[in-house]
């Protein structure tokens, strides 16, 4: 058994008021809790997705996947014990907190925590609005979106997320940097989602590189560039990725870390076969630190 989709991630950020605004004007979440110690944002039918929480990181503390069933945890919560994983069975207190029927956590080889549960809550008598017109975000059996992790160890890291956790190599691509440095990054499914998580060991200082929202519609994507660029926050140009085919740009937030914007990935199926690239995009993407 393995986890079936990303269902929310947690940042710590120096500036919750300015992660308030960024989310809701610049991404178009909706906030459904704020206060001087975090927030809480939806982008879908779900009770919540992006929980921020005041602190000096700046980075990512949290990721947290959802299985269908309980029987499906416990089956996760075996996988990962079998595979020297320690599991902690979390109490009543968090479950409630997270809004979900159970939950269990662990940290992977980068000692990044990860939660697995079942029962989220969903709030179809509170539609989401996005309060910046986004048509919608990509969700469901896909789930939130994906997130890029910077790992000193990557053999470990790939060891835990696909033996432990479950995920499937989708492709890997050789990604040069710089003259003197290419990365590889490795792309894993869990789902359809042409990738959840990506996998590298980069020249960055934090844990995360980048989390990414798929939209409903590309217009979604233009109008939130015109957004990031009128904000001059604005990372990387609008491209097309080479190996899940997605539109995208990719815009500064609060934290240092990037957030790209997109739509229209391919899908992974059941006949995948495995394939490397040696570019990250067919078209644009061109990175420019923010004016
Ligand atoms: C760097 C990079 C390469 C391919 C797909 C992605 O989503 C991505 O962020
Ligand atoms: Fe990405």
């Amino acid at each position: 058994m393995s986890v079936q989709r990303l269902g929310y991630l947690g940042f710590e950020v120096t500036d919750v008021s300015a992660w308030c605004t960024f989310a809701t004007d610049k991404l178009g979440m909706m906030e459904c809790s704020a206060s001087d110690d975090g927030a809480r944002f939806r982008i879908d039918s779900r009770a919540w997705r992006l929980n921020i929480e005041k602190g000096s990181a700046d980075d990512i503390v949290l990721s947290g996947y959802e299985v269908d069933s309980e029987n499906a945890l416990w089956a996760v919560k075996k996988r990962l014990e079998e595979h020297g994983v320690a599991v902690t069975v979390e109490g009543a207190d968090i479950a409630l907190d997270r809004g979900v029927l159970g939950l269990i956590s662990c940290a992977d080889p980068a000692n990044n925590r990860v939660e697995i549960y079942y029962g989220a809550t969903e709030l179809f008598e509170r539609p989401f609005h996005s309060p910046a017109g986004v048509s919608g975000f990509q969700t469901g059996d896909q789930g939130f979106g994906h997130y890029v992790l910077n790992v000193s160890d990557v053999g470990s890291a790939l060891d835990f997320y696909i033996k432990a956790l479950g995920f499937q190599v989708s492709d890997i691509i050789d990604w040069k940097l710089r003259e003197d440095l290419t990365v590889q990054l490795y792309f894993l499914h869990c789902n359809t989602r042409h990738h959840t998580l990506a996998i590298s060991k980069l020249p960055l200082e934090k844990r995360l590189h980048h989390f990414m929202l798929e939209t409903k519609h590309l217009d979604d994507v233009g109008f939130a560039f015109d957004r990031f660029e009128a904000a001059d926050a604005v990372v990387a140009t609008l491209g097309r990725h080479s190996n899940d085919q997605m539109i995208s740009f990719y815009g500064a937030t609060p934290s240092g870390f990037a957030v790209e914007y997109g739509w229209g990935a391919r899908h992974v199926a059941a006949d995948w076969s495995v394939v490397r690239y040696d570019t990250i995009s067919v078209w644009g993407h061109r990175f420019a630190a923010p004016k």
